[in-house]
């Protein structure tokens, strides 16, 4: 039995966490004799007395930059053969084509050139998309978090479309570098450029500063959508279990990347159209809305859905593999935020137990106590980037039963849980 569990008021020092804009650690505390009050089970309360601390879960907001930033990462590292793929089936000779589809050309890339040639060109989008999703990831969680009722789709759905927006003067130049690079045999600049940096440059001195950020329009009205359905659909996604798993989180985060791209792609072929246009006299289109419009009235709706097949197939692995790690990294740092307050601070610690934990559930499948405080922590961890206030922490996940933690026994805690 849990003596913690009997009898313990709600304390929780909304004034504080008010001032901090934070909630505080979540903590269960098993007590059972004085001897060993953390490994055996009692019946005993013992001697406690009220410890609380106003030191929080706070996550640095730079946590969310590098979160985004090695997600960022992960996901080109898992999504890049895939574009290799996709370039090579793209730039086959189509009347004497080289590869008989996907499977195949996977395939012989690896057999003639090994992994080296599904790799090659990762640089600049290891470096691009990780500054891009550093961006989008620091920018959405603080927005999200700040905002009037964090919990709710609406604020994902808001901080995911401002982040959208933010990431767009980054992403615009560098997608129009990539675009320009990729299509280097088609649009004829006479200059054969050794990478974007090269390729940016050389925009800048022909067409100025505004030729860098061609498409630029294009790519936040993109932006909006794909960023809003991006984080909403993560979020519902992730809700709908109580402890998502590993493969769970995968998941989730695969079927973001496809929901996101669903809800931009159209405006994605306009911009990559309007992108791979000329500048000035020799421009093709007249905006985004002509640009449409002209590729509609050639192709009519198909035009709108080309190339979505391989988007698609990338986006799944590589926004999974993206989310995954950011949430890793989230909860790492928020765990271990958690744990250096709670050991460190000489503040009262206020001492929360939740309630959609059975007691059975904590005594059967949380053994020992190093395992109840970090299980706890972790949660904790998860609810402050995905939940966040303060109240809504309090309302939805715990009753607010507080308990006494004395200097010895955190002391011991924490020699229990290696964390001197
Ligand atoms: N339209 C968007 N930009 N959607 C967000 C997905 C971003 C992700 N880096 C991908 O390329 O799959």
């Amino acid at each position: 039995m849990l003596a913690i569990y009997g009898g313990l008021n709600l304390c929780y020092s909304s004034v504080v966490c008010k001032i901090f804009k934070m909630h505080p650690i979540t903590f269960i505390h098993r007590v059972t004799n004085e001897k060993d009050p953390y490994r055996k089970r009692g019946s005993e309360i013992g001697d406690i007395q009220l410890k609380a601390t106003s030191e929080t879960l706070s996550p640095k907001m730079v946590v969310d930059f590098v979160a985004g930033l090695l997600g960022g990462a992960a996901g080109v590292l898992v999504g890049h053969p895939f574009d290799t793929v996709k370039v090579h089936l793209q730039t086959d000779d189509p009347r004497n084509p080289k590869y008989k589809g996907t499977f195949h050309c996977f395939r012989t890339i690896l057999q003639k050139d090994s992994f080296r040639g599904l790799y090659r060109g990762i640089s600049s989008p290891m470096g691009g998309i990780g500054l891009v999703n550093a961006i989008v990831f620091g920018v959405y969680g603080n927005v999200q978090r700040l905002s009037n009722e964090p919990n709710s789709l609406t604020s994902h759905f808001f901080a995911g479309s401002i982040a959208g927006v933010a990431q767009g003067f980054v992403c615009a130049p560098m997608e129009l570098a990539k675009t320009r690079l990729q299509l280097a045999n088609q649009i004829d600049s006479g200059i054969k450029f050794t990478g974007p940096i090269h390729c940016l440059k050389y925009i800048v001195k022909t067409e100025g500063i505004k030729g860098a950020f061609k498409g630029l329009t294009a790519t936040i009205l993109r932006d909006i959508p794909g960023f809003a359905s991006y984080f909403v659909s993560f979020e519902y996604l992730m809700r709908q279990v109580e402890t998502p798993s590993v493969p769970y989180t995968l998941l989730a985060g695969g079927c973001a990347g496809i929901s996101s791209w669903l809800a931009c792609y159209p405006i994605d072929v306009v911009k990559t159209h309007m992108q791979a246009d000329a500048m000035g006299a020799n421009a093709k289109y007249n905006g985004f809305i002509d640009c449409a419009m002209k590729g509609f009235k050639n192709e009519g709706p198909q035009y709108f859905f080309r190339g979505l097949n391989s988007t698609l197939i990338r986006a799944f692995p590589m926004n999974a593999a993206c989310f995954f790690v950011v949430s890793w990294v989230l909860d790492f740092c928020n765990a271990k935020n958690g744990m250096d307050s709670v050991m460190h601070s000489d503040q009262p610690l206020t001492l929360v137990n939740l309630d959609n934990k059975s007691k059975v559930d904590l005594e059967t499948t949380v053994p020992t106590v190093e395992e109840v405080v970090r299980k706890i922590i972790t949660d904790n961890a998860m609810s402050h980037q995905y939940v966040s206030t303060p109240q809504d922490v309090v309302h939805s996940h715990y009753t607010s039963s507080t308990i006494n933690i004395p200097k010895e026994s955190k002391a011991r805690l924490a020699s229990d849980c290696n964390l001197k």
